[in-house]
């Protein structure tokens, strides 16, 4: 078999600091409309006291040798390999990035695609901040799947979680209109990728973390504010009783 390994083929890495909020690769076909920082992040990320947010926690799942390893891997390692080893189980990687001057971890975790591994690796579905549907754009039944794959995560999931589609090998372009039907019949972020060449792999995760974190923020400060509201209450609650 002809092994391929391509290193550093010139393709723009950019860096793992972010300043302004990247934007999708389709304005028309993603629900995340936002242009820039929410002011509340802005806000958050100038503050004197510093703030921590914990680690975003990514989870690639979709078929068998689809290509979720080479995209993971061209991101973390710069690397792509033409031959397919199947992932055992599930692998991780960890991902620093600055974002707006604050450092913010991306967990990635990469599931196995065969039957075999499925119950080891839905046992880490849970309490994901975001979920990447994969398929192989040569494989239309990958695209089918995928729903599935989707389906069965979010059942494991209660908070709210981003949801991204991605098609790869774009290197070996098909048709798109049904991954960009079925994007938004599942209410997520349609990006096109090639591990091979590189394109669009760096942009997609720029998107995918600096928009987790921007939830993120809110979250916290949304948690933040229950906190607060609750110690309100019960106060209340105890005045109620010394009457
Ligand atoms: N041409 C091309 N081939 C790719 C691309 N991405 C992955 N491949 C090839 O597709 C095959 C499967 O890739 P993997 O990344 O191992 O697939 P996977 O989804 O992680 O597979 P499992 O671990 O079994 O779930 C390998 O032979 C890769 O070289 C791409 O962008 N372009």
């Amino acid at each position: 078999c002809d092994r391929t390994i391509v290193l550093n083929n010139n393709v723009d890495y950019g860096t793992r600091r972010i300043d302004q909020l990247p934007r999708p690769y389709s304005c028309q076909v993603t629900p995340y409309r936002e242009l820039d920082f929410s002011e509340r992040t802005k806000r958050a990320a100038q503050a004197v006291v510093p703030f921590f947010l914990g680690p975003c926690k990514a989870i690639f799942i979709g078929d068998v040798a689809i290509g979720k390893t080479s995209l993971v891997n061209r991101f973390c390692h710069e690397a792509f390999d033409g031959d397919y080893t199947a992932t055992i189980g599930l692998d991780f990687e960890v991902e620093r990035f600055q974002i707006l001057n604050q450092a913010y971890t991306l967990q990635i975790w990469d599931t196995a695609g065969h039957e075999r591994f499925k119950c080891i690796a839905q046992s880490y579905y849970r309490n994901t901040s975001v979920i990447v549907t994969v398929f192989d754009m040569t494989r239309p039944e990958s695209l089918l799947n995928g729903k599935r794959w989707l389906d069965e995560a979010m059942r494991l999931n209660q908070g709210p979680v981003l949801k991204f589609l991605v098609g790869t090998k774009k290197d070996l372009l098909v048709c798109t209109a049904p991954a960009i039907k079925m994007a938004y019949d599942i209410n997520a972020e349609y990006w096109p990728v090639s591990a091979r060449t590189g394109e669009n792999v760096t942009k997609f995760f720029r998107r995918l973390t600096a928009l987790a974190f921007d939830h993120g923020v809110h979250a916290g400060a949304a948690s933040d504010c229950k906190f607060v509201m609750d110690i309100v209450n019960r106060l209340g609650q105890r005045n109620e009783h010394c009457r």
